[in-house]
């Protein structure tokens, strides 16, 4: 479809710079914290990732929709993201095993998307002046009424936002006949963490984010995982006195993302919100343990203090950014408790980092006996 025949759309920073596009699909505004992924493919996995609920997903490469969606490619049940601003959306796919268009999926699921923004220049704007809030519209170019608009949306620092996309009911996952139960704690978990522990020998019930140790314990599981999710950790008191119960449960306790800074704040230790987040799916990591590097998948715009990991005296440093010397894993000296800021589980990206579930299953594996 070719751009005259479409609407013009708009993105309006916080800041008050406007980039112009094209509206695609349905019509309406939309607000969120405005991220951008340079991930090369995995969109549909993007879109569907819980952790990225509240946010407009700015992606960088250079086509969108071209292989269109297919059912068993979600990280959840839905879109989460915001909306989408990109640069060129491909109105037809061609894939096999595609079952619909990425135009019919964000129809179906009630969300915005714009093309045709310059997005080089948008991500290098928000790289440079930091994370912030923003609202795109294809419906006006009322831009007084837009920013006031804008201005009523609360910033993503302070917010909890786990309980729009955690599950309310407990359910399973995986074989009931499977080696090891595992019991999750969700704060928006992916699916494809729990397809890696399924593919391990795990059977999981899956927790809502406010069941208590005690509760988890009933189940009579072999370990226990905290999960990712949106939102700021530090607004998360209530999750994170759980997550102290489960450090110090004895149990063998692993944590992605969320999970990870979780874990840190139950020990004492302060997140802050970064300048930009970290989102692709090529961030270098150094494992500190062994010394070997990893690519890794990362979605996050909250870190650990590295200051205070240092200066600990239970938690030892276990992975590290390249790119900006971050806190990217941690474990406990005297407890079975590990995690780490990024995503082993991938989906999408590269499977380096896959060993730290086979870890953690060998955990639960020597628990067990
Ligand atoms: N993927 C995640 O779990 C993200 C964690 C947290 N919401 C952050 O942005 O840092």
């Amino acid at each position: 479809m070719a751009n005259f025949t479409r609407k013009k759309a708009v993105v309006v920073l916080q800041d008050g710079t406007t980039f112009w596009g094209r509206s695609v699909g349905l019509e309406g505004s939309s607000t969120g914290e405005i991220c951008f992924n340079t991930g090369m493919t995995g969109y549909q996995e993007i879109f569907t990732d819980p952790s990225y609920y509240g946010q407009l997903m700015v992606t960088t490469n250079a086509h969108i929709g071209n292989y269109g969606v297919k059912d068993d490619e979600v990280e959840s049940d839905s879109i989460k993201i915001a909306g989408l601003i990109c640069k060129n959306f491909s109105f037809d796919h061609s894939r096999v095993g595609a079952n619909n268009s990425l135009l019919k999926y964000f129809e179906e699921n009630g969300k915005l998307v714009i093309s045709d923004v310059d997005t080089r220049a948008l991500v290098r704007h928000i790289r440079s002046k930091g994370a912030m809030n923003a609202i795109i519209s294809t419906e006006t170019d009322d831009l007084e009424a837009l920013k006031a608009l804008l201005n009523e949306v609360p910033s993503m620092e302070g917010l909890e936002l786990s309980s729009k996309v955690a599950t309310t009911e407990a359910y399973y996952f995986g074989d009931e006949n499977a080696t090891y139960k595992l019991a999750v704690l969700d704060l928006g978990v992916k699916r494809n963490i729990l397809r890696h522990f399924a593919n391990r020998g795990c059977y999981m019930k899956v927790f809502p984010m406010d069941t208590s140790l005690e509760e988890m314990k009933a189940w009579a599981p072999d370990g226990l995982f905290i999960s990712n999710g949106p939102g700021d950790p530090a607004a998360m008191q209530n999750t994170v006195s759980i997550v102290n119960d489960m450090v110090n449960s004895g149990y063998p306790v692993f944590g992605i993302c969320l999970g990870h800074q979780l874990i840190a704040i139950s020990q004492g230790l302060n997140t802050y919100k970064m300048h930009q987040g970290h989102r692709g799916i090529n961030h270098p990591v150094l494992n500190i343990l062994t010394g070997k590097g990893e690519i890794t998948t990362q979605n996050h715009g909250f870190v650990v203090s590295m200051d205070a990991v240092e200066e600990h005296a239970e938690i030892e440093l276990t992975h590290r950014h390249l790119n900006d010397d971050g806190v990217q894993g941690i474990r406990l000296k005297n407890k079975p408790v590990s995690s780490v800021q990024y995503h082993p589980e991938a989906f999408p990206g590269p499977h380096d980092s896959e060993y730290l579930f086979d870890q953690f299953v060998e955990q639960l594996k020597q628990s067990k006996s």
